[in-house]
């Protein structure tokens, strides 16, 4: 059983016309970079490995996690983790409500609040729960949007250019925090960006469609 994310010999295809083909594997704590030009159907693959793709294009080939086919699977039942460049905090909760977002329903009471406590703890915001999010300054909504993702325990993790808002340094400062909490965790991670920084940042592989 083939640990990971496996891409296998997947085909997406809009109307009849193909739009990309791509076969690999991205093992645990390992990323592997997405690039290519636009359009070239970037974020269509990560619908489809989130299991949200849009009814114009066709999937064949497999996307397995951790050796379970994930193909058919409802986006819910998929352990899949995603942030994009604007992933916006809710803003009528607390920070602590939107971190609890990320958590299974059935957890209450103290484990729940220790939880998140741990979770700010983690992206250096102890303390933050009750502050609404409007206050917060970019960095660090970023900071609970990743925790508020992995709150949700997700086996693998997908970036949609989640760095791009962010200024230079903080840029770099946030996507360091991202891979180094992906990798704690043992995720395997794609990652699409248009830029090379990021890709070098990342230190993995690079695939380029298109
Ligand atoms: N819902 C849709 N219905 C039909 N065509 C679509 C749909 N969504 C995207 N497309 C088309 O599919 C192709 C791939 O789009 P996609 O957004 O995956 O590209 P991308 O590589 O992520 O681009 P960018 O770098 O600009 O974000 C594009 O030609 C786009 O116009």
């Amino acid at each position: 059983m083939a640990e990971g994310l496996v891409l296998d010999h997947v085909i997406l295809r809009r109307g009849g016309d193909l739009l990309l083909t791509l076969d690999a594997r991205v093992a645990p704590g390992e990323v592997l970079t997405v690039m290519g030009r636009s359009g070239s159907g970037k974020s269509t693959l990560l619908s489809a490995i989130i299991g949200q793709l849009d009814p114009a294009f066709t999937l064949e080939g497999r996307i397995l996690l951790n050796g379970t086919d994930l193909t058919r699977r409802p986006a819910e039942a998929r352990q899949v983790g995603i942030l994009f460049q604007d992933d916006l905090l809710f803003p009528h909760l607390s920070v602590a409500g939107n971190l609890g977002f990320g958590l299974p329903r059935a957890l209450r009471g103290a484990a729940r609040s220790t939880r998140i406590e741990a979770a700010l703890q983690e992206v250096e915001l102890a303390g933050y729960g009750p502050r609404d999010p409007a206050t917060l300054s970019g960095g660090q909504k970023a900071r609970v949007a990743l925790m508020r993702m992995l709150l949700a325990e997700p086996r693998a993790l997908l970036l949609d250019e989640p760095f791009s808002r962010l200024d230079a340094g903080l840029r770099a400062q946030i996507r360091a925090l991202v891979l180094a909490r992906a990798q704690a965790r043992g995720l395997p991670v794609l990652l699409v960006t248009h830029d090379a920084e990021d890709a070098r940042a990342a230190g993995g592989r690079v695939v380029t469609l298109g």
